[in-house]
């Protein structure tokens, strides 16, 4: 495994009775999805790179930094990454607004004002800002805690299956905005989903996951500049390298 930009993964280990050992890598632009059948270990996994599960045998750096190996662990506070969680967890006695405030971070007011306001385009926010959490839409909720995981200005987002939670009417009102984010965005995503159609709608490439192994991984050239693939492409899903 080389320790180049991207992410470079491998953890071993268990929770409960459930056994897992993985190996993949991620590159540093696009939206990679980790796929696979309900308990194969997807959040598992996304914990692990998180920093939320400490893998007995664990290996995660991310662009040049180390996250994780046999000497070091570094708290999830401490990594640059923004989770969205398949519940929204919004903080109930706060506005939209505060809501999307709470832990923005880095750069000069003057850029924390231009992200703001990117983000809430974005988002279709700006009607929703001086309203309160707790009578918004299961859809609204969620692009609200999309909102405020990018405002912490990640260098890494991670979603485990943001939309899982919602129906398909509320699914459908903001697939158009994640798939916006996720071309847009110029963070590098781990997706995860169980749902093929979110995958082909949404992810550049897949790992597939089975039982707590990889099934199947892309191969992935970081040189080349990253060209968004047209919305009627499918997402790289090649067999394992
Ligand atoms: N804290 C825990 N204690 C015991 N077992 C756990 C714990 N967390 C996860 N597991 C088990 O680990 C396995 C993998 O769970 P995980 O949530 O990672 O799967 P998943 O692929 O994300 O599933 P889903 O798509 O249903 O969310 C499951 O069998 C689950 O029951």
């Amino acid at each position: 495994m080389n320790s180049g930009r991207g992410l470079q993964a491998a953890f071993r280990g268990g929770t409960g009775g459930f056994c897992y050992d993985v190996e993949f890598s991620a590159p540093t632009h696009g939206v990679t999805a980790l796929f696979g059948p309900s308990g194969c270990g997807k959040s598992t996994i996304l914990r692990c790179i998180a920093g939320l599960e400490r893998a007995r045998e664990g290996y995660c750096h991310f662009n040049g930094q180390i996250w994780q190996d046999s000497h070091r662990f570094v708290p999830t506070w401490e990594r640059p990454i923004g989770f969205v969680f398949q519940d929204p967890s919004l903080f109930t006695h706060m506005s939209v607004r505060q809501n999307l405030l709470f832990g923005a971070s880095g750069g000069t007011r003057a850029q924390q004002q231009s992200a703001f306001s990117e983000t809430i385009a974005m988002l279709d926010l700006e009607p929703l800002l001086s309203r309160g959490v707790t009578h918004l839409s299961g859809g609204e909720k969620q692009r609200v805690a999309i909102g405020r995981a990018l405002l912490r200005r990640p260098a890494l987002l991670l979603m485990d299956e943001p939309l899982s939670a919602l129906d398909q009417p509320r699914k459908q009102e903001i697939l158009p905005y994640l798939r916006t984010l996720c071309r847009n965005a110029s963070i590098p995503v781990v997706y995860i989903s169980h749902d093929p159609d979110e995958i082909a709608c949404l992810t550049d490439r897949v790992i597939t996951l089975d039982s707590g192994h990889v099934t199947h991984r892309p191969t992935w050239d970081d040189r080349q500049a990253f060209t968004p693939r047209p919305s009627a492409a499918g997402p790289d899903v090649m067999m394992g390298t």
